[in-house]
């Protein structure tokens, strides 16, 4: 359905992080310096080794001479590689936070604009994971690839170089062994990076488990499960620690070999070079040359081969944390048309809608659905639990898309329109157990509107019946609500979530159950609350208790994702239908006066 004449784009959104490529350019290029300067390191020892070797033989003559020349040179060298391995590692610290700290923040905006199915699938303590152990996981591998690998590569290639040109016959030998260590090395590899995954995700799920557990710490305490929760708990850290264990055993494997192998190669070298030197092919500065150069060759690949541990690791992280960050969501955040506040009236058209949530494709929920919401009149949808009620409420905040059919606001498919304007708004929705943030009442409320001023979150604490209880609190609008408003009563924290709802004045307001966890006192208070703030606005009530929808403009009951009938109370009563039986049913549960 194409967008009306009257719409306007929504305005474009996003912020672009700082790139740290210049200072990661900087860092590598005095990492290579620093390389660099180790390869030509043994060719000046060598030199130095001539000089010291003549002068053995003539036992006179200039030594101090001959010796400062070459000494000064390898002097200034060590010292100026200090230099560089200091800015490097500077710059490298640096980079490190810069990158960890852009990963964050492109994790978590891509984390914040995922569909609400992602969230149904995803386990909490798994997306805490990836932002916080595998993007360090992630950061340290970077350092230690710039740092050390970078390094050590450089060496052997550099290193390499100068063997050959002191001995290619001693530099072809290394060459005949290097292709199959390379080989098998791949190989061993891709395996512990398999592994490093398996190890990884465990350890994910172990953290989703201690945070569903603490996050429900007083659910846990009133059904006195914590041995139980404890013993979950270790079972998903004793399978962490059995992968991670046998992670560590393939590591291991994995150095030792390659540390047998490259002793062996030296020894090998020395061996070879020896005869060489008998013959007269070598000087003897060029052996102590090729046996330090070698001897880089050699720290740099046991460096490369601890080095190998962590790169698995991070490697794996990395790939944990981008596939999160290039996950696109079926909705965008934001985009589409807005319809003009003028034009804005509040009318909510379910057409034939069909819904099966992404988790259970195979079952259900709501079938051929058709409802209308006339603007600035109330409906409530009621039913049997499980009937679909709240499932109506999540496709109007379009939470998720419908599997057919179509829902329309003021004759606009809901599909067409900005989702960010829609829930920022024209929706407010306040729900059976409204969660607030751990900051002051007045943040609590200004959350429904970012820009509102002081004045206008207190006329919605005021709409909201909540403004005197605010008052009475020595902090008033400045206290802080403590972790999720533990700190509230459940009276108190509705009536902040009516607030924060009522600040953004939406068109549209759902109440999914808004009384039903809420004594008979704090009901009433509640209630008087939602009752004025419905006033001129298009309400979709979700009740459970009859009795506080009986005043609805039209009361649509919900069987089964179908609508089993429509009518106001007084019509639907004297049908005798399903309705009726619910009053029945509810009016034999409601315990007798004494
Ligand atoms: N996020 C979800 N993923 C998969 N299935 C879901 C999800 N939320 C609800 N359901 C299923 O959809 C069906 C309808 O749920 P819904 O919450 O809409 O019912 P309801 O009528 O509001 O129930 P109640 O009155 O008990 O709150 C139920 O069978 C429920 O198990």
């Amino acid at each position: 359905m194409g967008t009306p004449g009257g719409l306007v784009p929504a305005p474009g959104s996003g912020a672009a992080c700082p790139s740290p490529l210049s200072p990661v350019s900087s860092a590598l290029q005095l990492a290579l310096g620093a390389a660099l300067l180790n390869v030509r390191i043994p060719l000046l020892l060598g030199e130095l080794v001539d000089v010291v070797a003549r002068q053995a033989m003539r036992r006179a003559g200039d030594y101090l001479r001959e010796a400062r020349r070459p000494a000064m040179r390898l002097l200034s060298l060590y010292s100026l590689q200090g230099l560089l391995t200091f800015g490097y590692i500077v710059l490298l610290s640096r980079v490190g936070e810069q990158v960890a700290g852009s990963m964050r923040t492109a994790l978590f905006s891509s984390l914040l604009r995922q569909d609400v199915a992602f969230f149904d699938a995803t386990r909490t303590g798994q997306l805490v994971t990836r932002l916080t152990a595998d993007v360090q996981e992630f950061k340290s591998s970077f350092k230690l690839v710039v740092s050390q690998g970078l390094r050590s590569a450089t060496q052997i290639v550099g290193c390499f170089a100068s063997l050959y040109l002191l001995s290619p016959k001693l530099t072809g030998l290394l060459l005949v062994v290097m292709p199959s260590l390379v080989g098998a090395g791949a190989l061993v590899g891709s395996f512990l990076r398999g592994l490093s995954r398996q190890a990884q995700e465990q350890v994910a799920k172990a953290t989703g488990v201690a945070d569903e557990v603490l996050g429900n710490v007083r659910t846990v305490r009133a059904f006195a499960m914590e041995d139980r929760q404890l013993e979950v708990y270790c079972t998903e850290v004793q399978r962490s620690g059995q992968l991670n264990e046998r992670l560590g055993v393939g590591i291991a494997v994995f150095q030792g070999l390659s540390n047998v192998v490259l002793n062996c190669i030296v020894l090998g070298t020395i061996f070879a070079g020896g005869a060489l030197l008998a013959g007269e092919e070598l000087s003897a500065g060029d052996l102590m040359s090729f046996l330090v150069a070698s001897q880089t060759v050699q720290r740099s690949m046991a460096n490369i081969s601890v080095l190998f541990g962590q790169v698995v690791r991070g490697l794996s992280a990395g790939a944990r944390v981008f596939e999160f960050m290039t996950l696109e969501p079926a909705v965008p955040l934001c985009g589409g048309a807005r319809i003009p506040s003028h034009a804005l009236r509040g009318c909510i058209c379910f057409q034939g809608v069909s819904f099966s949530y992404p988790t259970r494709p195979g079952y259900q929920v709501l079938r051929d659905l058709s409802l209308t919401l006339p603007p600035g009149k109330t409906v409530a949808i009621v039913g049997p639990s499980g009937g679909g009620k709240s499932t109506v409420a999540a496709l109007l905040e379009r939470f998720y898309e419908p599997t057919q059919g179509t829902v329309t606001l003021d004759g606009c498919e809901l599909g067409s329109l900005d989702p960010s304007w829609l829930r920022g708004q024209v929706i407010g929705f306040i729900s059976q157990e409204p969660v607030l943030f751990g900051t002051t009442v007045m943040e609590n409320i200004r959350f429904g509107k970012p820009g509102a001023s002081d004045a206008e979150v207190y006329a919605a604490a005021r709409r909201a019946n909540a403004d005197g209880f605010i008052r009475s609190f020595p902090e008033g609008y400045d206290t802080i609500v403590g972790e999720r408003g533990v700190t509230l009563s459940g009276g108190q924290k509705q009536r902040i979530a009516i607030a924060r709802a009522l600040v953004k004045d939406p068109v549209v307001l759902i109440l999914d159950e808004a009384t039903s966890a809420l004594d008979a006192e704090s009901e009433r208070v509640v209630q008087e609350a939602l009752d004025r703030a419905a006033a001129g606005r298009t309400v979709l009530v979700i009740a459970h208790r009859l009795s506080t929808v009986q005043g609805a403009d039209l009361i649509v009951v919900l069987d089964g994702g179908r609508v089993a009938e429509t009518g106001t109370h007084a019509e639907l009563l004297r049908r005798g239908g399903l309705y009726a039986e619910l009053i029945r049913r509810q009016a034999q549960e409601q315990p007798e006066p004494r």
